[in-house]
């Protein structure tokens, strides 16, 4: 489905009773089958944008479209957030098939989206455990499967695997676009990491800080699949260091911050 940002502006009130503009003038577009990652420094706004277009939060003037009209039918949203709040008391297959239970899906339905998605991210054997028996990649896996199952228009992300080790978090990585590339999903994902934006995305939103406005959006013009391969490593790693450039100065004033 296609999603338009117009004109998108949230304001907070802080603890100091201090108005802070967190987004500012955020125009954006994401087209059918398309995945765009947003990228920036600290603080830039990335969760509060993908609230916003998840329905969570609302806008303090500026609107989201989806389906390119206002008003359209309501959309079917999935979000992942870094730490998948899955049910304890449930096991892997429940947890999948909530969404489909929730909206009335039949036992059948359940059954057969259940076994699909749980088979697509590589949980297939692990129907009947529960949450605290697997690890926390295979837990990202169930969250992701839950999110997938209800096949929603949207799929939102904010910062997936950020709580994985480097290894399982490259594998992720690995496994999250080979199942985008069967579901071609309309994605907007939230990252602090440079080269996953440049592995995953079709365009990166690289937003500055206070407020957090887009600075440039870049289309990363490398085959989805393979982009980690030696051929291409001049070209990613020249997306890299631009989308590096375009944060650096923020980046390292929200670490000044933070001390
Ligand atoms: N409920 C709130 N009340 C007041 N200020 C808020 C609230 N939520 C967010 N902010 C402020 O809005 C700005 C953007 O926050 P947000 O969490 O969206 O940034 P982010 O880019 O996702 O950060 P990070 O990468 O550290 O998660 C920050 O300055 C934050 O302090």
């Amino acid at each position: 489905m296609k999603i338009i940002v117009e004109n998108v502006e949230k304001r907070f009130i802080d603890s100091r009773k201090q108005e802070v503009t967190a987004l500012k003038n955020i125009n954006f577009t994401i087209a059918e089958q398309e995945f765009v990652v947003l990228v920036g420094p600290s603080g830039c706004g990335k969760s509060t944008l993908l609230n916003i277009v998840g329905g969570l939060m609302s806008p303090s003037s500026g609107e989201v479209y989806f389906g390119g009209v206002k008003g359209n039918k309501e959309p079917l949203l999935s979000i992942v957030f870094q730490e998948i709040a899955l049910f304890p008391w449930r096991t892997v297959y429940e947890n999948v098939v909530f969404g489909l239970e929730e909206r009335g899906a039949s036992k059948e339905e359940q059954r057969e989206k259940g076994r699909r998605y749980i088979e697509m991210v590589g949980l297939s054997g692990f129907e009947s455990a529960y949450p605290k028996q697997l690890s926390g990649g295979m837990r990202q896996r169930a969250g992701i499967a839950r999110a997938l199952a209800v096949e929603p228009d949207l799929l939102l992300m904010d910062e997936p695997f950020s709580a994985l080790d480097a290894q399982t978090r490259t594998i992720m990585q690995e496994e999250l676009l080979s199942i985008w590339n069967r579901t071609k999903l309309s994605t907007l994902y939230v990252t602090h990491n440079i080269q996953e934006a440049v592995y995953l995305a079709d365009r990166v939103i690289v937003m500055s800080r206070r407020p957090g406005e887009i600075k440039s959006i870049i289309p990363i013009d490398l085959p989805k699949t393979g982009r980690n391969e030696e051929k291409y490593r001049v070209e990613f790693d020249r997306y890299a260091d631009q989308i590096w450039q375009l944060i650096r100065h923020d980046a390292q004033e929200a670490l000044k911050e933070a001390e």
